[in-house]
This record gives structure tokens, C-alpha cells and sequence, in this order.
């Protein structure tokens, strides 16, 4: 903190922590009561493959409707979805937005709106509708969202785009438990399915605190706004991670969103499956020959994955600190890079065959039979970043001086299946750490034999492949080369791909990506709720674990607690310094 708000902390802290026990009291008590739809065990899904479904196309007076009335698409189109037979565009439709004066709707959801429309993909008739507290006219909200996507906008500004999209744009006042907000809300989009030619089409985002999720579904279900099948247009739901707090809450929610909505319509998002560069792991690792011979337990000796940052909660303590490290980016983040590393390849680009694959990977994950030394929690203190002074976790703007959540987690685990058998994988996070960096390290075993003796100052690890999620997106390949001269000298270099040096073209925004295959109704990047849940059974172990039990301290600056450096040190290892 700024010390400045130290002086107010005392009260912030006993409504946190009251906010806290009654969070979690409500969570449980409302799983108890809510029975449990049967689902079925497989991820089977029975019509939702391109191959399945009837080609969806935009009707042709449509098609030139949007022709004749949107930009010309800048360079890179977000991807071609010829052989999938999905449409460019999306129909017609309302985007609703609940949250919309929050962090996530300013500084992601109204930038990647701009951006879609910016690159031409959005049809013309297409409304914005935000949902609020605020006492508020659509002008209001159309000033604040001009200002926020014109801040974080990807792509380069244009007046005249937003001009076009702040004629569609409306706003409905209202808290979460005011029915009469959401009977108006029903009836503005009716409204706007005559008057606008929306057809009824409406996507629904819940970027609002978890907490609220179920109060917000149950005010679509009883207005009937999640279903229109009458006017024939489709409804689908956006929800935000995390998904639950811990397994039970998540089937609960599960159960809801997919009783409220079809559960083909239902979106759980991961931001970080809307990276290109988690997308290109796809291309690297199945349009390639050359890795997958060597992508298994024959060849790999084990696999780092990392998500450091090096900010700290920023104003989120009321969220985070309920949530800490692993419940806010492991169970979703992390466990979805695992699956995509790990995983077999997919018959076919499409959402169900992807998904299959990765569920079997989150459900081989094994954790060590013993915890202790294996899971490691951490807290900052006080330290420097960058050569500024940082404050501890406790002293955070809100954070109860007695917290023990976690702003670091690393823990080792293996997959139980034929590739993997014996390759660990040691996953980390935190919050304070040297530096912003999310990669995938696979290291190779060492060469069994080396034809050449070698000599003192001979440098030779182990071949290494990373790929760089952020920043500085790319891979870099480490193997060892003979020094120059007259001796078999030999030491690790790199050979490295940038992103930003081969491509000209900027990538889209994980949320303007994933946002667009919302309207457009491809859920290839979105986890399924089996998916979801497997990845709690992992993580309620781990919180199982730690309950009752103090983080570890790392100052900020450090890469987390002595611990975790231990916990590789006595596998013979150490984690990358990226
Ligand atoms: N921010 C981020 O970087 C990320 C956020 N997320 C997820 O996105 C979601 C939103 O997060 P974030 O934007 O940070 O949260 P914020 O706290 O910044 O925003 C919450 C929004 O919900 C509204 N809200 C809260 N309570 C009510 C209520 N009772 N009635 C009506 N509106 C209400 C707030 O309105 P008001 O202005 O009136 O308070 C605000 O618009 C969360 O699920 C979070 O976990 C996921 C990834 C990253
Ligand atoms: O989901 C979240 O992600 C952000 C980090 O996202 P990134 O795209 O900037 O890597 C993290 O700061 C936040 O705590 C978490 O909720």
C-alpha cells in the first residue's frame, strides 16, 4: 500500500473478512439445497461439431447488408473457419454485459468490441447493452465505453467505427437483486428484436464477482431471457473464471448455467486460451513432424510451467484475497496450458474432439501421495521491484492483517498415462515476482553417451524447448554447440522464433478473440464443464492441504520461497530463471 490508506484499513478489514465467512457460508449452504442434474460422464457432444450441425451461413441479403455497410477487415482476419463452414461474422445479435463499470468490462470487453468492429467483423446490426448500478443514461455509458476502448484499444483508433457502434448502444440501471432492472432489460431486447433486427440473437457476459453468478442466472431464468426459442435467435451465456471456488460450488454452478441455458450455449472463459500463442501450440505441436517423436516420457526429463507477474492484487483485495494463487490462475491458467501441453492429438479441429483430449489429461493428473515439500504456498513481504519499493501483501489496501492467502503457488505432479509415466511437471505462479512471464519449458534428457570426453569448461545442460507465452512471444530451442577452436569445447546456445520479428501483423487480444467466437458460436476455446471440474478435484486437494497452514514469505522481487526452489532442488533439479 501506499501507506496513505493504512490509516483506513481497520474497518475495510472487518467487512472483508465478514464478506469472506458469509461468502463461503452462502456457497455451501446453496450446494446442499440445489439438487444435482444427472449429466453424463463422457464428453460426448452430440451436436455441436461442424460436422454434426447443418453449415450455419449468414443469409445473403445479410451477407450484403454487412458488405455494403462495414469497414474494410484490416490485415489478419482472426483465422479462416472455411473448413469448419463457420461463418466470418457473426448475425445479427445483442451483446449484454453485466459488470459493466468494472476493471475487466473497462480495460478488456469494451476494447475488444472496438477492435472486432475495427478489423470489420462486426454486422452492422449489432447493440451493446450494459448493465449497472449507476444512475445512468445510454449517453453516460456511451461516453465511459468511448473512453475505455479508445484507452485499450488494440487496434488503431477510428472515430468514425465508434460512431457507428455508439448508435447501438443501450443502457439498463439496476442492482443484481432488482427484478425490475432485469424485467426491463428483457423487455429492451424484445424492443430491440423489432426495431433493431437483432432476431432475437443475444449474448449474455457475466463479468460481475463471482459471488453474484447464480443471483444473475436466476434473474435471466425467470425473466426467460435464456431461452428464444419461439423468435427462433439464440441465447448464449459468457461466464468468467473462476468457475466455483472449489469443486462442490462449481458442479453447483455447473448445474445451474446448464439448467438456465442449453449447456451448448454456455461459455466458460479462460482468457488465456484466447492467446495466440497458447493457440500456436496447437500448430507447433501436431503441424510439425519434428517434436512429437520426442514429445513423451522416452525423451523428456521434465516440464516447467510458469505464471509469473510482477504486479501485485492492484485493487482487487476483496476478490483475492477470498481466492489467492491457486484458485484464481492454477486451477484454470495453468491446468489449461498443462492440458494443452500434455495432451494427444485431436482427430479433428473442433470443439469437441479438443476437448476430449484435454479432459483426459486433467483427469490422469496425479499429485504426489505426500504434499509436504511438493506444494508450496507463498506470501510477499515487503521488497524491490525495478528499483521501487514494494509493500507485503498484508499491507495491501484491504487485505486483513492476519490473511494466509497465497500470492505464490508451486506444486509437482505427473500424468498417469503411457506418454507421461515419470516426467514431473512442476507448475508455478505468483504475484511479485521479478518479472512478467508465462512459458512452457520442456527439458530433454541428457545425451546417454558423449563421443568426446569432456572438458573443464565444457557448459552442456540439458536440450531445452520453451515457449514463450508472454511476453516476448515465441520459442527458443537450447542445445549445445562446439565452441570454436581447437578443442571439443562444447556449450548450450539458443536458436530463437519471435513472434513480433517473423509477423507483421498484430494478434488480436485473447478477450477480442474469444468474445467473437462467442457471437459467432464456436466454442473451441472454451473448457467444458468436465473440464472445469477436474480441474478442482486437483486443486481441492492442494487447498485441502494447506488448510490451517501459514504461506510461506518470499519478498517481492524474489521468484517465490526458498521452498519451492527446494522442492526441485531435491528432484536434482532447479526452476528456469526466465
Ligand atoms: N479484472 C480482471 O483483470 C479479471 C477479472 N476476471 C473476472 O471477471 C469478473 C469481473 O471482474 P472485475 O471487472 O475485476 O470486477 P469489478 O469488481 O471491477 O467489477 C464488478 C462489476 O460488477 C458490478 N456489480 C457488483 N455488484 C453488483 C450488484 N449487486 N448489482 C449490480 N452490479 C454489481 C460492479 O458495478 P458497480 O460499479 O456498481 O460496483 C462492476 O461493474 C470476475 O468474475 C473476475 O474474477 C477474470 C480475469 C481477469
Ligand atoms: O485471470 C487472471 O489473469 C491475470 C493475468 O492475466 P494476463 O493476461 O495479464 O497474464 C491475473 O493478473 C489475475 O489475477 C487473474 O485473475
Amino acid at each position: 500500500m501506499s501507506d496513505k490508506a493504512r490509516g483506513n484499513k481497520s474497518a475495510a478489514k472487518k467487512a472483508s473478512k465478514s464478506a469472506k465467512s458469509t461468502t463461503k457460508k452462502t456457497t455451501k449452504s446453496a450446494a446442499a439445497k440445489t439438487p444435482s442434474t444427472p449429466k453424463p460422464d463422457v464428453v460426448v457432444e452430440p451436436a455441436d461439431t461442424a460436422a454434426e450441425l447443418p453449415p450455419r451461413s449468414i443469409d445473403s441479403s445479410h451477407a450484403e447488408f454487412v458488405a455494403a455497410t462495414s469497414l474494410a477487415p484490416l490485415a489478419n482476419p482472426l483465422r479462416d473457419r472455411q473448413d469448419r463452414r463457420l461463418p466470418h461474422m457473426p448475425e445479427p445479435c445483442a451483446l449484454v454485459v453485466f459488470g459493466i463499470t468494472g476493471d475487466l468490462a473497462r480495460k478488456k470487453l469494451l476494447p475488444a468490441v472496438y477492435d472486432i468492429a475495427n478489423r470489420g467483423l462486426l454486422p452492422a446490426n449489432f447493440v451493446l447493452i450494459g448493465f449497472a448500478r449507476r444512475d445512468w443514461e445510454d449517453g453516460d455509458f456511451a461516453s465511459l465505453a468511448h473512453d475505455a476502448a479508445k484507452e485499450h484499444a488494440r487496434t488503431p483508433w477510428d472515430e468514425g467505427v465508434w460512431q457507428r457502434l455508439a448508435n447501438n448502444i443501450k443502457f439498463v440501471s439496476g442492482s443484481f437483486d432488482d427484478d425490475k432492472a432485469f424485467d426491463r432489460l428483457a423487455r429492451t431486447l424484445t424492443d430491440l428484436s423489432d426495431s433493431h433486427g437483432i432476431v432475437g440473437n443475444a449474448a449474455f457476459y457475466l463479468s460481475i464477482p463471482p459471488a453474484f453468478f447464480q443471483t444473475v442466472l436466476r434473474q435471466i431464468e425467470r425473466t426467460g431471457m435464456a431461452n428464444n426459442h419461439a423468435a427462433g435467435g439464440w441465447r448464449r451465456v459468457v461466464v468468467e473464471k473462476p468457475f466455483g471456488h472449489d469443486l462442490p460450488s462449481s458442479k453447483e454452478l455447473n448445474d445451474l448455467v446448464d439448467d438456465v441455458f442449453t449447456w451448448r450455449d454456455v461459455y466458460r472463459i479462460d482468457h488465456y486460451l484466447g492467446k495466440e500463442t497458447v493457440q500456436n501450440l496447437f500448430a507447433f505441436r501436431f503441424a510439425n513432424t519434428l517434436f512429437e517423436p520426442v514429445w513423451n516420457s522416452h525423451y523428456v526429463d521434465s516440464v516447467q510451467i510458469t505464471m509469473a507477474e510482477d504486479v501485485g492484487i492492484g485493487g482487487r483485495a476483496a476478490f483475492y484475497d477470498q481466492t489467492g494463487a491457486a484458485r484464481d490462475v492454477l486451477q484454470n491458467h495453468l491446468l489449461q496450458l498443462l492440458a494443452l501441453t500434455a495432451m494427444e492429438e485431436p482427430v479433428r479441429f473442433i470443439p469437441s474432439a479438443i476437448r476430449t483430449e484435454k479432459l483426459k489429461v486433467l483427469r490422469a493428473v496425479s499429485l504426489p501421495a505426500d504434499l509436504r515439500g511438493n506444494a508450496i504456498r507463498g506470501q510477499y513481504r515487503q521488497g524491490w521491484l525495478a528499483g521501487e519499493r514494494a509493500v507485503g501483501y498484508l499491507q495491501e489496501d484491504d487485505v486483513p492483517d492476519d490473511s494466509t492467502t497465497e500470492t505464490f503457488a508451486a506444486i509437482k505432479l505427473h500424468i498417469e498415462t503411457r506418454r507421461w509415466a515419470g516426467v514431473p511437471f512442476y507448475l508455478r505462479t505468483g504475484k511479485r515476482l521479478p518479472r512478467r512471464v508465462t512459458e512452457i519449458a520442456l527439458t530433454f534428457r541428457q545425451a546417454p553417451h558423449l563421443p568426446f570426453a569432456p572438458t573443464d569448461t565444457d557448459e552442456l545442460g540439458h536440450n531445452q524447448l520453451v515457449i514463450r507465452v508472454q511476453p516476448d512471444e515465441g520459442v527458443t530451442l537450447r542445445f549445445g554447440s562446439k565452441v570454436p577452436g581447437t578443442v571439443m569445447e562444447v556449450r548450450d546456445v539458443a536458436m530463437d522464433f519471435l513472434y513480433g520479428e517473423t509477423f507483421t501483423e498484430g494478434s488480436p487480444e485473447a478477450y477480442e478473440r474469444l468474445l467473437l467466437d462467442v457471437l459467432l458460436g464456436d466454442a473451441t476455446l472454451f473448457p467444458l464443464n468436465e473440464e472445469v471440474e477436474a480441474s478442482w478435484a486437483v486443486v481441492d486437494q492442494l487447498e485441502d492441504f494447506w488448510e490451517g497452514q501459514k504461506p510461506f514469505d518470499y519478498r517481492a522481487g524474489e521468484w517465490g520461497p526458498p521452498e519451492a526452489d527446494r522442492m526441485l532442488a531435491r528432484d536434482g533439479r532447479a526452476w528456469r530463471r526466465p
